[in-house]
């Protein structure tokens, strides 16, 4: 199990859990709206010190960013596997294919 899937199973497990006794439970509690707010925070902050070429910074607010993802993809029940998956699916495809697929 790597470290994401074991940090989605933890964030899993503190949903209905007692807003009190964890960040990521409290979280939860105000709502997906709410988690994807501070997703979208979190990612502002990472680009911020990606900008200003700090990496020691954003090592951190990149790992505050994968966090507030996995909470943000908790929220709506969206499995990480689920994730992984389209990922894999998209291995060996070039990304003008991927685009095009879209219809980009
Ligand atoms: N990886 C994280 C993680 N990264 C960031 N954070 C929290 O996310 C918050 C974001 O920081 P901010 O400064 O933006 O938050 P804030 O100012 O306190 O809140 P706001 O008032 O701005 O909303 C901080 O309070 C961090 O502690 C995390 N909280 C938890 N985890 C993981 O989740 C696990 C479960 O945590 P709990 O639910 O707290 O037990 C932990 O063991 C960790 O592995």
């Amino acid at each position: 199990m790597s470290i994401l899937d074991e940090l989605y199973a933890t964030i899993e497990a503190r949903k209905g859990a007692d807003p009190d006794s964890s960040w990521t439970a409290k979280l939860l509690s105000k709502g997906p709206e709410k988690c994807a707010e501070k997703f979208g925070e979190e990612a502002v902050e990472a680009i911020i010190e990606a900008v200003r070429n700090d990496p020691q910074k954003l090592k951190s607010e990149a790992a505050d960013v994968l966090y507030h993802l996995l909470v943000m993809l908790a929220a709506r029940d969206v499995p990480l596997a689920d994730v992984l998956a389209e990922l894999s699916r998209r291995q060996g495809t070039s990304g003008l294919t991927e685009k095009a697929s879209r219809g980009q």
